[in-house]
């Protein structure tokens, strides 16, 4: 992209394709494609919002880019950190290191440990319990937080925790993967500013979110997801008026769905991954689609300072 040219992304996602193997009646074999030739970069000293709805495969991206994605599934396509590939040997190695994740759900806490012990697991340099206790205070978690064990926390503080592992982690990536559910409005302020903190310092940050709100509140670059794939990335600055500057007629639509741009529902669902239409997976719930777009899948291609998937785009 023009505006990053010459820099080498932190992490660039090209042309990523996720499945999954299922067994039906039987020994009988099906392959559920859910990911699409995904694509994504993200530069040091940004945060790259990616916004979608329910089931648009946000998480699998995150589990992706970590290699913890189910033994069932499969993966092709091209994932680099740093510029050079990102495989399964160095996912283990920067898993929790250089790459943080802050995962979708509490349930990834080790339900066995005390959590200061298991914060403190996550800091690589520095005086550990140092380390953990100052983003403990940050979050208003008292000492006495430091010894229960995760079925012992609301909701909120387990959240608070999980955001905590990787902000003591010192990693270099970080990929949040809907990390303020449930905090109180003084937590997420404190954990975006955070997020803007360390993208302040060069590291790069995922934010996975489906309030497109708060994604523009903090972002740099908004990734929107459909369907498994990306159909748009826009700098933060084209949401605004009347979404003249957006590309995607999806993006445009789930920005005039705002309510300060007067509620307007977009009409129609996405589509499940087994009865995704043939040709642009937007085109049964787009005012714009002509029978061009029915006949194959647009590819992602520059349009202005951004990528959008659609052949009407300008
Ligand atoms: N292990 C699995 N086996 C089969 N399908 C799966 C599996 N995991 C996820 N999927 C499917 O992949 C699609 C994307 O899932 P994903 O969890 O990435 O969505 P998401 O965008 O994170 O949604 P949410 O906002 O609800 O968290 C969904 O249709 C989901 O049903
Ligand atoms: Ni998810």
């Amino acid at each position: 992209m023009s505006t990053q040219s010459g820099a080498t992304p932190l992490l660039e996602v090209q042309d990523l394709c996720v499945s999954f193997v299922q067994y039906t009646s039987g020994l009988r074999q099906s392959t559920l494609q859910v990911i699409n030739n995904l694509s994504v970069a993200i530069y040091p000293g940004e945060i790259v919002a990616v916004v979608g709805s329910s089931g648009s495969g946000k998480s699998l991206l995150a589990h992706a880019v970590l290699g913890i994605l189910p033994g069932n599934a499969k993966v092709s396509g091209a994932i680099s950190y740093d510029g050079q590939p990102l495989n399964s040997r160095r996912q283990a190695e920067l898993r929790g290191k250089e790459i943080a994740l802050i995962p979708q759900s509490v349930n990834y806490l080790d339900p066995l440990m005390r959590v200061g012990k298991q914060v403190r697991k996550s800091v690589r340099s520095g005086d550990a319990i140092q380390r953990q206790r100052e983003v403990f205070e940050r979050y208003n978690l008292g000492r006495e937080v430091d010894q229960l064990y995760p079925f012992q926390l609301s909701g909120g503080m387990a959240r608070r925790v999980l955001v905590s592992t990787a902000l003591v982690s010192g990693a270099r990536l970080v990929i949040a993967d809907e990390p303020t559910p449930g905090l109180d409005a003084a937590a997420v302020a404190e954990t975006l500013d955070y997020f803007r903190d360390l993208a302040d310092q060069g590291c790069g940050v995922m934010l996975i979110t489906h309030d497109i709100e708060t994604a523009l509140e903090i972002a740099d670059r908004i990734a929107v997801f459909y369907a498994g794939s990306t159909v748009e990335i826009a700098p933060v600055q084209d949401f605004a008026g009347e979404g003249e500057a957006l590309r995607h007629p999806y993006t445009k639509a789930l920005w005039r769905a705002l309510p300060q741009n007067g509620f307007e529902p977009i009409p129609g669902f996405q589509p499940l991954p087994h009865e995704l239409p043939v040709g642009c997976v937007f085109q049964p719930r787009c005012k714009l689609a002509t029978s061009d777009c029915s006949m194959q899948k647009p590819d992602m291609r520059a349009v202005r300072e951004g990528m959008v998937r659609c052949i009407h785009a300008t």
